[in-house]
């Protein structure tokens, strides 16, 4: 049975950082975020005995190594889920990002959370998001979000009861515009997870995250956008220190980063314009706004010299129709 699904990749707020189980990709702490369209990753699977075994191919690329043992661990965690006879056979995958990876826009999310929801499909799993977040899950713990879509809170556990998304009800969409300044540094944001636990800041970290998750929460179901945005800003600052002060001392922004950064400061500063930072593990930047700004914002961003799109508020994944299928 052949399925296809597409999914949007996420922008953290209250930010991911570190897995106390790598296998079943536990996190230490819960983590909240927003989808971001019209970003997206398309992803169309089928089991079938007319494959040899099982092939992935991301933007035309046949996978293997590392990131092929990432999708086949969604992929076995789906049949372990499934009834259906079929799933015993090899499974094809094929996948498209409309963004490019590896620059902090999240594709592990995006293209863990296509596949997991296609899989579940043609794996006749009859299974709601907040299951199929779960099987999402052991691809990237970020891509748990991804599947539930727009705001969404990963909570952590031991077990996939817990450990599983939630949608957290808010209208912040509605005015919410996201400039990204693109700084195509490439990285593997597993890299930073693996050293998470040795930075002398990550207990600071953990001990400090809960007031942020709980203020997190208040503010986007009482649709705050300073108090959301600000978090978020102050969360990328956090998380950027606690990874700089890692055992390998990496420092993922670039000089393209700080200027975006120092340039969303002067317009809050000096002309009063409500606009954040956020960066995840990479050295891109989202840039909050309102609908107002968004045109002033996105062209002082430009001024830094790196290329940008506006994107808004993205859904939960979803099924296409079979004229969507990749192949
Ligand atoms: N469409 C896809 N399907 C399956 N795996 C994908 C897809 N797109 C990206 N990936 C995997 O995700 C990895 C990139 O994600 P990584 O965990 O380093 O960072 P991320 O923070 O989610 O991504 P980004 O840097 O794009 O923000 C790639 O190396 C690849 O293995
Ligand atoms: C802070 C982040 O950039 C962390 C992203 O981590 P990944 O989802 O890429 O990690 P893996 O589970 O190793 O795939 C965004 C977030 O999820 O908060």
């Amino acid at each position: 049975m052949k399925a296809t699904a597409m999914a949007h990749p996420i922008q953290g707020l209250v930010k991911y950082h570190g897995m106390r189980d790598e296998v079943k990709r536990l996190p230490y702490h819960d983590s909240i975020s927003l989808c971001t369209a019209p970003s997206h990753t398309r992803t169309t699977v089928e089991f079938s005995m007319d494959y040899d075994e099982d092939t992935f191919v991301v933007d035309g690329e046949e996978l293997d190594g590392r990131a092929y043992e990432r999708v086949e661990a969604v992929v076995e965690k789906a049949r372990s889920k499934s009834d259906a006879a079929h799933t015993v056979y090899p499974v094809r995958l094929e996948s498209e990002n409309s963004f490019p990876s590896n620059v902090g826009l999240g594709s592990s999310s995006s293209g863990f959370a296509a596949a997991a929801m296609a899989l579940a499909e043609a794996a006749e799993l009859d299974a709601s998001r907040q299951e199929i977040s779960t099987i999402a899950r052991v691809g990237s713990a970020s891509a748990s979000r991804a599947v539930t879509g727009a705001f969404s809170q990963l909570h952590t556990g031991l077990n996939d009861e817990d450990c599983r998304s939630r949608r957290i009800p808010s209208d912040l969409h509605e005015d919410l515009k996201i400039v990204v300044g693109l700084v195509p540094y490439h990285k593997e944001t597993e890299d930073a997870h693996d050293e998470a636990a040795d930075s002398h800041m990550f207990q600071a970290r953990n001990a400090h995250i809960h007031g942020q998750l709980a203020e997190m929460r208040d503010g986007l179901r009482n649709n705050e956008f300073d108090t959301v945005f600000e978090l978020a800003e102050h969360d990328s600052l956090s998380l950027a220190a606690t990874t700089m002060t890692g055992p390998s001392g990496w420092v993922y922004w670039q000089p393209a980063t700080l200027s975006i950064l120092n340039t969303v400061r002067e317009l809050r500063e000096e002309e009063d314009i409500p606009v954040y930072f956020s960066t995840d593990t990479g050295a891109s930047v989202y840039v909050n706004t309102t609908e107002e700004y968004v045109d002033q914002v996105e062209e002082a961003v430009a001024d830094c010299g790196v290329s940008t799109t506006v994107w808004d508020v993205g859904g939960p994944a979803k099924l296409l129709d079979e004229e969507k299928h990749l192949f």
